[in-house]
This record gives structure tokens, sequence and C-alpha cells, in this order.
């Protein structure tokens, strides 16, 4: 019955136009050419986080494209369609190849820029027209039959659907994942290979094809194009829309697109007669409008209503079999560390500090609070570049090599303040260490042709978690865990991705001694499974008891090297860090 919901929805809709008057029909149109723009800004802001003034920009190129192709080169509406697409896809290429490396605001100012630039370059351009821009382009027609009134509603709804499902494919997906974790996730995901500038792009590119879906319709429903529509405000009102429909939601870029066409056309009619006032007073008043749906529902019109997030059914399929595993790797040792060194400023954070695990190996790395070990982990995860020596994965020199590149290389981590994303379920947060062992693009995606990958890798991640006894968390949103399972689920998720080297960033903090214990059986484990795993840890009982080897760290200095015993022995140890009594 609930399957049924989205076709009774479909169906309701696609017979709407045989009742409602023209009126309306031209709001259902105006709110559908909003809608496929601002599924695309949710992609983009609600969603990835990088928030655009600049959509309406993309909307003009693409209306501009197939009415100048239309009008000038005599050229079919149906040929200026993947034209105008493709045109709008190769600027937002560009633009995002030059902006999308800004950072914080920076971001959504450039897009102020350059949509401003763009505007006035148009409205200054006689070849289109200059501010009076391009008419009578020709309408849509099949076979003579022209697509007017009701055709035409049909069409631009038949285009949200097409934009609804490509967007929501996307966010079901490996790409999705990834995209859902990247506000405040970059280092994570960089962790497990996902490529960040790649993945900000292909959204950036695939939100501007939707505007110029929306852009090509709207230049063949108004048969004329001008920079107006395609200026700031426009771009603003698209931010509006997402907003007040619930910025992450879909649903919501429907629901606010249709909200605010519709209350904005009838504070226009309604506000002039009841204040008498003349001007732009209904504007005033949808301010307070959007001011007060913000105040109370901060989530927009959605997110009052939004469903516990569930499971995508790729998850849910218990007869998928897990990945293949990566080949082995048998150079030795498997991470070497020689002569690392870093300095921040006048600090040396890490000095000459060499170590090796090899196969099947634990060692510890112990120091006091600021010795420099998780400098040393940023050294060998490729976070930060040191300024002498050099990292070595199974023989292969990976000291310049990317975050990304690393860890599809084989070397795995997790973190020392878990680095879990709160509203997505454990198994979604773990399927994100597979990231890198699925080949799946964004195209495959958005045509579901990633299915049987992806019910490998929820798979992989599933197993991982019946390895560490967390299976039946699996679809609790990890938000809601306790700490000893957050600890658990990051080795889960650095297990996922088939790591050759494991490295532990204060696995047993915040556990209480029966997880310590369950921590310690499940790393003798590992190690027995061939794993070489580097750990820093505080608990230097639990530690000591664990390790194959330990490396000492003393600001910055690596004071000594050595068995638990030899390092219990040590003075210089004992004096820096451990204490008579501990040791
Ligand atoms: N990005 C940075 N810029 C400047 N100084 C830094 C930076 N990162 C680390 N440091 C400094 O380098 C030193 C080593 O820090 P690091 O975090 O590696 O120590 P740690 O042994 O991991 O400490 P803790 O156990 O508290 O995590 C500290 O003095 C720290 O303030």
């Amino acid at each position: 019955m609930k399957a049924l919901a989205p076709f009774a929805a479909a169906l309701c809709l696609a017979a709407l136009p045989l009742v409602l008057p023209q009126y309306w029909l031209t709001l259902m149109n105006f709110t559908g050419l909003a809608a496929i723009v601002v599924l695309g800004l949710v992609l983009l802001t609600g969603v990835g986080g990088m928030t655009s003034f600049g959509q309406a920009a993309f909307v003009g190129i693409s209306a501009y494209t197939t009415a100048w192709f239309t009008t000038q080169a005599g050229l079919s509406p149906w040929l200026t369609l993947p034209l105008s697409l493709a045109v709008t896809a190769s600027a937002a290429l560009l633009i995002g190849l030059l902006t999308l490396g800004l950072r914080g605001h920076y971001l959504p100012l450039s897009t102020l820029a350059w949509s401003m630039a763009l505007f006035y370059l148009v409205g200054n351009l006689p070849q289109l027209g200059s501010h009076d821009g391009i008419g009578n382009l020709p309408p849509l027609s099949i076979a003579g039959h022209v697509l007017g009134g009701r055709a035409f509603t049909w069409l631009t709804w038949g285009a949200v659907g097409l934009a609804f499902l490509s967007a929501r494919n996307l966010l079901d997906s490996r790409t999705g994942r990834a995209l859902r974790a990247l506000r405040g996730g970059r280092i994570m995901l960089q962790a497990f290979g996902a490529d960040i500038r790649r993945l900000k792009l292909l959204v950036f590119v695939h939100a501007a094809v939707l505007a110029a879906l929306s852009g090509w319709l709207y230049a063949h429903m108004m048969r004329f194009v001008s920079p107006t529509p395609f200026g700031i405000s426009a771009g603003i009102d698209y931010l509006f829309m997402a907003v007040i429909g619930g910025a992450a939601s879909l649903w919501g870029a429907i629901i606010g697109s249709g909200a605010v066409v519709v209350a904005r056309d009838l504070l226009q009619d309604i506000v002039p007669g009841l204040t008498g006032a003349t001007g732009a007073t209904e504007l005033l008043v949808f301010g307070l409008v959007v001011v007060l749906v913000l105040q109370r529902a901060p989530g927009g019109i959605t997110g009052r209503f939004a469903p516990p997030p569930r499971l995508p059914r790729a998850a849910l399929s218990h007869d998928a079999t897990p990945l293949p595993p990566r080949p082995a790797m048998t150079a030795e040792p498997l991470l070497a560390a020689q002569g690392l060194t870093r300095r921040f400023g006048g600090l040396t954070a890490a000095n000459d500090i060499s170590l090796s695990v090899e196969k099947g190996r634990i060692l510890g790395l112990i120091g006091p609070n600021g010795a420099g070990k998780s400098t040393v982990f940023d050294l060998l995860t490729g976070v930060t570049v040191p300024d002498a020596g050099r990292v070595l994965l199974a023989g292969q020199d990976i000291t310049d090599s990317k975050q990304t590149a690393i860890a599809r290389a084989g070397l795995a981590r997790t973190f020392q303040h878990t680095r879990l994303r709160g509203d997505m379920t454990l198994l979604e947060n773990v399927a994100i260490g597979a990231h890198a062992r699925g080949g799946c693009g964004a195209l495959a995606s958005i045509f579901r042709r990633d299915r049987a990958e992806e019910a490998r890798i929820f798979a992989t991640a599933r197993a991982q978690l019946q390895r560490l006894g967390l299976e039946a968390r699996a679809e609790v949103l990890a938000g809601q865990l306790s700490q000893g399972e957050r600890r658990t689920a990051e080795i889960a998720r650095a297990l996922a991705s088939d790591p050759t080297v494991l490295l532990l960033d204060e696995p047993a903090a915040g556990l209480r001694h029966a997880e310590k214990q369950h921590l310690a059986s499940l790393l003798h484990q590992l190690r027995a499974e061939g794993l070489a795993i580097l750990i820093i840890e505080h608990d230097m009982r639990f530690l000591l008891d664990l390790v194959d080897r330990v490396v000492v760290l003393n600001f910055g200095q690596q004071i000594a090297e050595g068995t638990p015993d030899e390092v219990r022995a040590n003075p210089a140890v004992q004096s820096a860090y451990l204490g008579e009594g501990e040791a």
C-alpha cells in the first residue's frame, strides 16, 4: 500500500491539469520550472553545503542558448535541448573548476560575483538583444501540434519527475553517501579515498544541468528571453524556495517552490487591495511570511513531517556477497617511516621519527599530550606533508601522495574524535569505508546501474558490523550510538576498506573495562589475520598488554623504541611519561 502512494500522487498530479483553470495551470507551470532548479539546489546547498546564489544564471545560459540557436540558426527546440544542457554544463564545469576550491563565505560570494557578471554581460551584448532580449522563440511542438496549455504543464511536470528521480537516485548511491557526508566530513571522506574536488564539481554540474532543463522549458513557454528573470533576485528566490521547503529535502524542493510561487502571486493580488498602498508592499509581507515560516519551522515545511531516515533497499538484501578482497601485499615492512620531520613555525612537532610495522604485528605509539603522535598519523596518512623524511607503504614511496591515493593503496585509519555522520545510519556510515572499493560513478547511479555493486558494498559493511558484534545496531542513527559503539563503528568503517595497514587513534578512549577487553580480543584477531596495526593509546596497561613493540615520543623527539618490557624499563620513558608506579 505504502509503495503505491507515489504512483497515486503522480496520477493525481497528472489529472490536475484536466480540472484546473488556466490561472492555476500557469502557477503550476511556474512551480514546476522552479522546482527543477530547486531540486539541484537541494543537492548542492541543502545536502552538499555549497550555497549558491547563481542557479538563475544557469537557467539563463540555457534559455539564451536555445533562444539564439532557434531564432538565429533556425534549429528545432528539440535539437537545442541537448545543446542548451551541454553549454550550461560546460559553463558550470569551468566556473566550478575556478571557484569550488573556495572555502567558507567565499564560495557563496563567488556565485554572486559570477552571476552578476553574466547578467551584465548578456545585458550589454547586442548579439543577444542587450536588455531587450530575444523574442519570437518557436513554441514546443510535436508533429505540428503545439504543446501549449495542459500539454505544456504535463511536459513540465514530467521534467520535474525526471529531475526528482535523478536527484533521488544520486543521493541513494555511493556518490550520494559521500555527498551527504561532505558537510564537515572532508578529512574523513578523503581518508576513505573519496575525491572531494570531483564530488563537488559533479554536484555543481548536476545542479546546473537541472537549472538548464528549466531554462529551456522556460524559454519556450515564454517564447521570449531577457536578462531580468535570470538575475540575482531570482537566484535568491530559488534559495528561499529550498529553505522554505526544507533545504535538504527533495519533496521540500517541490513544496517550497509551490508555496513561494503561489504565496507571491496571491499576495500580489491581495495586499495592495487591503492596504490601499501602491508599490511593492507585497514584497514586504512576503518577506515577513518567510521570516515567520523559518522561525516556526527552521527545517522548512517538510522538516516537521520528515520520516526517520531508513536504510536504502540495496542495504536490505541479505543475499549479496561482500566485495572481493584486495590482492595481498607482500613487501615488508608493510608500513615504514624514515626520518619524518614536521615543523609548525618555530615548533618541531615531529623530529626525525622512524618506525616500521610488519604484517601481523601491532606497534604502539605513545607519548604525553602534545608529544607529536597525531602529527605522525597525519604525516603517514597524507593529511600533512613532511618537511623531511619518507613514508613507504609495502615498499612504495607515498610521502607526497594525496590522502585519497594513500587510502586507496590500503591504509585505513580511525579518528581520535570519532567522525561518524550522526544523521546517517550506522550501516551507511560503515559503507563509506568501502567507498574506494566501488567503481560505479554518478551517471550509473542516476540510471540505477549501480544496484548490484551497492548491495555488495552494504554486504561488506554488514559483514564488518557482524564481525564486531554491532549488526543489531545497523539501522540505528550513528548519533544515537554510545561512545563505545561509536569507537567500534570507526573500526568497522576502517575495516570495510579492506586495509593492509590499520591506524587506530586512541580506540579505547571512553570505553568501559569490558569494552576494552572486547577491543583487545578484536585487535588480536586482526593481527592474526595478518593486518599491520599502528595504535596511539593513552591507556598504558591496555596498550602494553596488546602490542608487539612500542615507539615513545616526547616533545616531538623519538626517545625510545622496543618491546613493552624494554619500554617499561627505560628510565627516559619513565621520567617522561609513565611514572614509576605505572611502569
Ligand atoms: N596544525 C598545527 N599548527 C600548529 N601547531 C600544531 C599543529 N598541529 C599540531 N601542532 C602542535 O604540535 C605539537 C604536537 O601535537 P600533536 O597533536 O601531534 O600531539 P599529540 O601527541 O597527538 O597530543 P595529544 O595526545 O594531546 O593528542 C603540539 O604542540 C601541537 O600544539
